[in-house]
């Protein structure tokens, strides 16, 4: 049944090593602003640097605060009205717009070391801990927030509660030709999703194309970093996850899939093109971030238990969290059917086919936080003409795209362009919502480990 494996990681074990392996499902700081306003709201889905906030910010204070009820400049204490503090669920949310917003920067050394050393702290090998601090700050150096270090308090929950077993390591369910399925045996996402991807690259590398289904991991973070590992080595790569059940189905008032990402990457250097989505309008995460900044959800993201679009930040998460869940995420489209919300949904169901279906594993609809099915995908360009004229052939593709004229302003750009772009910028520092960073602190009090410092923003001052 099981051909020799083509092993890459020293974590997984040779399929032939593996016996008895069914196909059943396993079971502010200082230096921090603070601006209100009753009508308008900072843009916050892509963060790039401060100096960028800064410069969003004080454009969108001309453009579209003609009168900013209050605007503090540095410290967490200060004596702003009390609606400037208010963080949850604001009274008056998706209608006049209460903004509260508060970052912190913070220097992506201490930050990583930070990050390390708590990993280390909850059981994890120093290399290790090392590879999933550089997962959480890639991500929020792209200006992907919603999974950055946003999420260090999900995964030490998890880790504390011994939803994530540090020491585990995928093994081989099962491994013909150019595919095979992986069991991570509950272990850290992206340690298991980079075994995984390690082994599809190597598939891709002698047989032309590598599938590799994983099951029982966790979360995994961006699905992105896992397709530029393929790309970054001359392949396409494509990595997916499902997740909890989150996104409606059409027609639907409860949640049966995940978000349920999808990542395609081509191209490698400044000219690589990486789309990295959800399934959903868009991922969970980004309402997680937009509940910590006390804002409301502009776009149809959320649809509350009869199928209305909700944009109460607050509210969504609430009903996310219940028993039984409430609602959830629209899925890619939008709710019903006039803007092909469908389209969404079946998207939605393809990643769970390659995820949960393929592996073996536990269906988003059945999840509850743990057990979490992967695919990753790599695809040799040897018959495609070579990694260099397709990546060549790629960029010409995106230069001619990004070259259209405008119709309002905005650049034409091309999927990955908000990323790298952040990444550029981002070298030394990254930018955290305060609350988040109230998280750090407090992993850092329970740990016993010193929690990076805000830098001071010599500019608000
Ligand atoms: N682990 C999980 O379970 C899980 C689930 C869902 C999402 N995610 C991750 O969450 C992150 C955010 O996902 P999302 O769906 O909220 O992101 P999103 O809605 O911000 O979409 C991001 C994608 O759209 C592209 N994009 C943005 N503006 C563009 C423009 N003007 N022109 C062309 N392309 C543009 C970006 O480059 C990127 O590829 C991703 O990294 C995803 O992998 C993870
Ligand atoms: O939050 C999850 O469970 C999945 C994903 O990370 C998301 O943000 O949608």
């Amino acid at each position: 049944m099981v051909s020799g494996p083509e092993n890459p990681s020293p974590h997984i074990p040779p399929c032939a090593e593996i016996t008895g392996m069914g196909w059943a499902a396993p079971g502010v700081a200082s230096g921090t602003a603070v601006v209100c306003n009753a009508l308008s709201v900072f843009p916050i889905a892509t963060p790039l640097s401060y100096a960028s906030h800064r410069a969003r910010f004080m454009h969108s204070v001309r453009t579209s605060f003609p009168r900013p009820t209050c605007f503090r400049h540095s410290g967490s204490g200060g004596n702003e009205p009390d609606e400037c503090r208010q963080r949850k669920r604001p009274e008056n949310q998706g209608g006049n717009r209460l903004i509260v917003t508060e970052y912190v920067q913070i220097s992506i050394e201490t930050l990583h070391t930070f990050l390390s050393r708590v990993f280390v702290a909850r059981g994890f090998n120093a290399a290790d801990a090392s590879f999933i601090a550089d997962t959480l700050i890639d991500a929020d150096r792209r200006g992907i927030s919603s999974h950055g270090v946003q999420r260090l308090a999900m995964y030490d929950h998890k880790l504390r509660h011994g939803m994530i077993d540090p020491n585990a390591h995928a093994t081989v369910v099962s491994d013909v030709k150019a595919c095979a399925v992986l069991d991570g045996h509950s272990g850290m996402g992206q340690l298991i999703s980079r075994d995984a991807m390690e082994l599809a690259i190597s598939k891709a590398q002698n047989h032309g194309i590598g599938i590799v289904a994983v099951r029982d991991s966790n979360h995994f973070g961006t699905a992105g970093f896992y397709a530029r590992m393929a790309a970054d080595q001359g392949l396409i790569g494509l990595a997916s996850t499902n997740s909890n059940p989150l996104t409606v189905p059409t027609h639907a008032g409860l949640p049966a899939l995940g978000s349920n990402p999808i990542a395609f990457a081509v191209g490698q250097g400044d000219d690589q093109l990486v789309y990295d989505a959800a399934t959903s309008t868009v991922s969970l995460g980004k309402i997680e971030v937009l509940v910590k900044l006390g804002q409301p959800i502009e776009g149809d993201w959320a649809v509350d238990g009869q199928g209305l679009i909700n944009h109460d930040s607050a509210d969504v998460m609430d009903n996310i969290k219940a028993t039984p869940r409430i609602g959830g995420l629209t899925p890619l489209g939008g709710a019903g059917e006039t803007n092909a919300g469908y389209k969404g949904y079946g998207l939605a169901l393809m990643v769970e086919t390659f995820t949960g279906i393929l592996s073996g594993g536990l269906l988003s609809l059945d999840m509850r936080g743990q057990h979490i099915c992967h695919c990753f995908a790599a695809i040799s360009l040897e018959s495609f003409g070579g990694a260099p004229l397709v990546g060549s052939r790629v960029a010409e593709l995106s230069r001619r795209l990004r070259s259209m004229p405008s119709v309002d302003g905005h650049d034409v750009l091309v999927p990955g362009d908000k990323e790298n772009t952040a990444f550029r910028i981002n070298t030394t520092t990254v930018t955290v919502d305060e609350a988040t960073f109230r998280q750090l602190a407090k992993i850092g009090e329970r740990t016993g480990i010193a929690a990076p410092p805000a830098i001071a923003l010599d500019e608000y001052r």
